[in-house]
């Protein structure tokens, strides 16, 4: 059986994609997944070594990095983060659509490696509501808005010049999130199929009846990926 292709949901920052992905996630239960960054931070209460990341020292990530493993890698507060290849291909090994929420120069970086995603690009309806949705979640300072502006404007005319294999305006998010759910479910057979084991989706909290019947019971907690955490190797603006 041929590995599933990663998909690159690129696009700038405030245009909608954590809002798709957060329902991707939600809507095709156990479909996709992020893979696992490299850090040489230390881990912090809480985290798991290969869950949260792979825990490395700077020396086996920078050897890893000139060996030619790393599709990207960046250093933030002394600390390196990267992607991995095998990350990639690890997620891909357990059935799932990887998915790579990368920025211009990580598609750049994914576009030299051998991983053949689907690039995926979503679109602002223009540079001005862009502006003020980044404005309207209110995470960002002044300065911060105009950096990301700049770099809006430049990853959009990466994607005009052609380097997507879909572009999605997102205007009106139901209508953007169908089409990208269309596209995939072309692309992907297994994001139709209707799964033996059905999930329950519950709130946490809700006492398990699994053994009752055949079905899987999974916690909304449990089920989809926390989104709003940072993953630094992408982050750049
Ligand atoms: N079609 C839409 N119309 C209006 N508002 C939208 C639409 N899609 C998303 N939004 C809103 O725009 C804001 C930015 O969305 P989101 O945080 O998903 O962006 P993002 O692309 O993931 O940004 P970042 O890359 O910085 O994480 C949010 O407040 C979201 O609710």
């Amino acid at each position: 059986m041929s590995l599933l292709r990663p998909i690159v949901m690129s696009g700038p920052s405030g245009v909608g994609k954590s809002t798709i992905l957060k329902k991707l996630f939600a809507d095709f239960e156990g479909k996709f997944g992020f893979s696992v960054s490299h850090t040489s931070r230390n881990p912090r209460e809480g985290e798991t070594d290969t869950v949260d990341y792979h825990f490395s020292s700077k020396d086996a990530m920078t050897a890893a990095v000139e060996r030619g493993e790393f599709i990207e890698s960046a250093t933030f507060g002394g600390n390196m983060y990267g992607t991995s290849k095998k990350a990639v291909h690890d997620v891909a090994a357990k059935n799932m659509i990887c998915i790579l929420d990368v920025d211009e120069q990580g598609v750049k970086a994914l576009k030299a490696t051998d991983l053949e995603p689907i690039y995926i690009f979503v679109k602002p309806p223009s540079i001005e509501e862009l502006e003020r949705r980044l404005r309207g979640r209110g995470t960002e300072t002044e300065e911060k808005i105009q950096a990301r502006m700049d770099t809006a404007k430049s990853a959009i005319e990466y994607a005009d010049s052609g380097a997507y294999d879909h572009v999605i305006v997102n205007d009106d998010l139901p209508r953007a999130y169908d089409e990208i759910v269309e596209i995939l479910k072309k692309m992907y057979p297994i994001l139709s199929e209707v799964a033996p084991n059905v999930a329950i989706i519950t709130p946490a909290g809700d006492a398990p009846v699994a053994e009752k019947t055949e079905k899987t019971i999974i916690t909304v907690e449990s089920s989809v990926p926390d989104l709003n955490k940072k993953r630094p190797s992408v982050e750049r603006a």
